[in-house]
């Protein structure tokens, strides 16, 4: 009886030579590829070379080895038709019975730095993907493997029935093709990124899995957490984890909202959110007076909040921190002092994170509909100032001028029918989730109650009626921004003008569905 055949071929080397040895005992012929063979050789494993089984060298700078019929059709022949049989004894060609391969090593050449485009595209593995997506149609009688991690399952069950089992080809050969599509999917991206900008006529992501959650949104719905392949510096899947319970997947998307809030300010800032909106946002000269600040903003929505801050957590913030129910901390770093002060609690999640300014971020977004995604750029935009128009007759101070801005920022990240008042300090009041504008205005006004006197407020998209702005004159807030736009705007102005308060219109709108 002829001896089965394996045919190894693989750019990272872990484990090949053990695994090589197990399938020599178990009475495999070795079949490999130069370097593959090489390692082999030199560990005192007998092989045969690619180029005595194709009659062929391997040629073009390794562009062509395996790309043959003595190697295809000994994986694609299937061996259960006769005129396959026959054809493949006709040409000669010896059946593979199993094939480890795993492939140049494209996405870690794209992340180097500096890397040229020659260096990349001599990194697109074909022969690899070509035998893989061989071997995983004839899964029916072919072992296929990508991932060392399988190594020991296929070595166990040859030795314990002489093959592996159909359902374990399958599975492997959906791993094969998850793998090499995933593959494929890095390398349109490269190459569509070089040449190309805006839609294309399709899309194909690549992500890999980051977490196994417990659970979704809520205890019955199953959920995985995904990270972009190719890693992505400024994320919640970046972030390293120094203490606590794994993460949620509220906390995911609570988090994730944070960094995005946080990404908008320079200065030492927090920012608190609930259930992705914030529910206090603060900044100060240092991380302590930020903290405090954005604590001050709602000392009640901030209990089992996540809080993000833009400057290393110290001793005294830490302090302040500790004392309250929080899910999260996040921070660039966090000082000895204050880790020894925050691991104390067992149940908080403290997650280490370089911040990044909005004008860095260049990311799409994209959100799930039935059957569908959407997909968006982000609302980066980096207002400019000069294009603002005061349309009221009352002209602000700096002091409210600065608290405009700040709020203008805050308001971007506050879900539906936004308002935000603030002070040049802090929020003040949030309005957020309403189905009409008048509603956030009353929660938000509500919120900010006493602490009017020094207050501005934005809102994220126009007035549609005066009713706001009236309910606004009447409480003491001292100027408004907004986008303008509205075929109502002019009664909006002399509501404005009725109560002496300044309003500025932006032009810019910034939904948050
Ligand atoms: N050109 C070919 O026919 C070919 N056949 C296999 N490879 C790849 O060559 C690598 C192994 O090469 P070596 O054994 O020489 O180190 C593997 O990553 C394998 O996927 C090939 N290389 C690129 O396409």
């Amino acid at each position: 009886m002829t001896k089965r055949r394996a045919l190894l071929s693989v750019s990272d080397k872990t484990g090949i030579v053990e695994f090589a040895k197990k399938l020599v005992s178990l009475d495999f012929e070795i079949i490999s590829t130069g370097g593959t063979q090489k390692t082999l050789t030199d560990n005192q494993i007998e092989t045969v070379g690619i180029e005595s089984v194709t009659d062929f060298p391997e040629m073009l700078d390794g562009r062509v080895k395996t790309l043959h019929p003595k190697i295809h059709g000994g994986l694609l022949g299937k061996r259960s038709n006769e005129e396959h049989v026959e054809t493949m004894k006709k040409h000669a060609i010896l059946p593979i019975d199993l094939v480890c391969v795993n492939l140049y090593p494209f996405k870690e050449t794209i992340q180097k730095r500096d890397v040229t485009e020659e260096e990349a595209i001599e990194n697109i593995d074909i022969g690899g993907p070509s035998m893989l997506r061989s071997a995983s149609k004839n899964c029916e009688s072919v072992t296929v493997i990508i991932d060392p991690i399988d190594y020991e399952t296929v070595i166990s069950e040859l030795s314990e029935t002489g093959n592996t089992t159909l359902v374990t080809r399958k599975k492997l050969a959906a791993k094969a093709f998850r793998h090499t599509a995933s593959y494929d999917a890095l390398i349109a991206d490269y190459l569509t990124n070089q040449v190309e900008e805006g839609e294309q006529e399709s899309l194909t992501l690549t992500f890999d899995l980051k977490q196994s959650l417990r659970y979704g949104e809520n205890s019955h719905q199953k959920a995985s957490f995904y990270a972009s392949s190719i890693p992505t510096a400024f994320s919640i899947a970046s972030a390293k984890q120094l203490h606590g319970k794994e993460l949620s997947y509220n906390n995911i998307k609570d988090a994730d909202a944070c960094l995005r809030m946080m990404s908008e300010f320079k200065s030492p800032t927090a920012v608190a959110v609930k259930h992705m909106n914030p529910c206090g946002i603060g900044n100060g000269k240092d991380i302590y007076t930020a903290f405090m600040n954005a604590y001050e903003s709602d000392p009640v929505s901030i209990f089992g909040g996540i809080i993000a801050l833009n400057r290393e957590v110290d001793a005294k913030t830490a302090e302040k921190l500790a004392n309250i129910f929080l899910e999260i901390i996040i921070a660039p770093s966090f000082s000895e002092e204050a880790l020894e002060i925050l691991t104390k609690k067992k149940n908080i999640r403290l997650l280490a994170l370089e911040m990044r300014e909005q004008k860095d971020i260049s990311e799409k977004e994209y959100v799930s509909v039935l059957g569908g995604l959407l997909v968006q750029e982000m609302d980066t935009l980096v207002e400019d100032e000069t294009t603002w128009k005061i349309v009221t007759k009352r002209q602000p101070t700096q002091t409210e001028l600065e608290a405009l801005v700040f709020a203008n920022k805050c308001v971007k990240h506050v879900k539906s029918n936004a308002i935000v008042i603030a002070n040049n300090e802090r929020t003040l009041g949030i309005g957020a989730g309403q189905m009409n504008r008048v509603g956030s205005t009353k929660i938000a006004l509500e919120q900010a109650k006493e602490q009017l006197d020094t207050a501005v407020l934005a809102s994220d998209a126009f007035f549609p009626m005066a009713d706001s702005v009236e309910l606004i004159g009447q409480s003491g807030v001292k100027a408004i921004i907004q986008p303008g736009g509205s075929i109502k705007d002019q009664e909006s102005i002399e509501m404005a003008d009725k109560y002496g308060i300044t309003m500025i219109f932006t032009d810019v709108r910034h939904f948050k569905h």
